[in-house]
């Protein structure tokens, strides 16, 4: 079945004889998408196979690990540095599922109670001070570090042709308009891993893979392995799968390039559920398959000020949010996600 979402082909983009018309067909396609679904599949682009195959291998035998191995690289307490191993249950998507009344009769904002079943490793910029990376000692697993920060620097250069296309396709002064803003050492590697679970848990809501988000990012880049679902909200409402393509990067936009662009580039809801296919499915107790998936998220450097862009608004349309510091919004938006103080799994409570 081919794809719902658009594929945006940057052969074009990248080739070294492309033309302006060329380069500006690829990007007008692309923000076309993104003003509507906000997630496209991007292919030739500049993460090769290869390499793709090998973070993949990496992530699975990080994975593998024993916990106590894993928690020697632990996720800090609290909202502030969002680096290293966060264990099954630690970060919660979406705390707040929406308002109801008490029996008083009051509204109340109802939490969720949910687990999500996933673990993720988180890496950045080795040179990014504000977030220090947590890393295993090298001894458990020799040469993860010099794979995976190699990796985020290739998705960087993947990321700088999509910041490119999206400025040509706004409209803005200048190719480079918001990659000024993006030095590169204030984004996201993300390895995850949602082990098997039985699927009657997830048909029934009481275990979750991920449930429906957006990213805060400016735009995320995410690979995924061949289990699939990923499912992504349209503006209709209805979710669609994102089924996986060998290779392609799936972008989507971010909120913060949703606010930064006022609400043209749209931020849509996306989730992770039930693998969609009959033989994903294995046992008596109909256990998922293992999904590992990797996530990029690009973000602006944090002293940038995330006022409207200019090609974004005019006398009809001004600008719906008043500036704000990147940093100051970050830490609104860690804040709500991860709420911990000593919570430790219980296998190494
Ligand atoms: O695992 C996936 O495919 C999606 C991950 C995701 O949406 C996220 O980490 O924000
Ligand atoms: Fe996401």
């Amino acid at each position: 079945m081919a794809p719902v979402l658009p594929i945006i082909d940057f052969a074009d983009w990248l080739s070294p004889t492309t033309t302006q018309e060329e380069k500006t067909a690829v990007a007008k396609a692309l923000v076309d998408a993104c003003r509507t679904v906000g997630f496209v599949y991007i292919i030739n682009h500049r993460v090769s196979q290869e390499q793709l195959d090998d973070a993949f291998a990496w992530t699975k035998k990080l994975f593998d690990l024993p916990m106590e191995e894993k928690m020697l690289a632990p996720h800090p307490d609290g909202p502030a540095v969002h680096r290293g191993y966060s264990w099954p249950g630690l970060e919660k998507v979406s705390q707040v599922l929406g308002t109801k009344e008490d029996d008083e009769g009051k509204i109340v904002s109802e939490l969720r109670k949910v687990q999500d079943c996933k673990e993720s490793y988180e890496i950045g910029s080795e040179e990014n001070k504000e977030q220090p990376n947590v890393w295993l000692p090298d001894s458990i697993l020799p040469g993860f570090r010099t794979f995976t920060t190699s990796f985020y620097w290739t998705c960087w250069a993947a990321a700088q042709d999509i910041l490119r296309a999206l400025s040509l396709g706004l409209s803005l002064p200048d190719e480079d308009y918001l990659l000024r803003f993006h030095d590169g050492h204030n984004n996201q590697l993300r390895l995850l891993h949602y082990p098997p679970v039985p699927a009657k848990e997830l048909e029934s809501d009481t275990l979750a893979r991920m449930p429906a988000h957006t990213d805060w990012s400016s735009i995320t880049m995410l690979f995924q392995d061949d289990c699939g679902g990923l499912e992504v909200q349209t503006r209709q409402g209805e979710f669609v799968k994102a089924e996986p393509v060998k290779g392609a990067i799936i972008m989507n936009i971010g909120d913060l390039l949703m606010r930064w662009s006022n609400d043209i580039l749209k931020s849509n809801l996306h989730r992770v559920t039930l693998p969609p296919r009959q033989d994903r499915f294995t046992g008596d107790e109909r256990l998922t398959r293992a999904r590992y998936s990797i996530p990029y998220f690009v973000s602006a450097n944090v002293d940038s000020v995330i006022e409207c862009l200019p090609s974004c608004t005019d006398e009809k349309n001004p600008p719906k949010y008043p500036p704000i510091l990147h940093r100051d919004y970050r830490l609104m938006r860690a804040s709500v996600q991860y709420e911990t103080k000593g919570q430790k799994p219980a296998a190494v409570a």
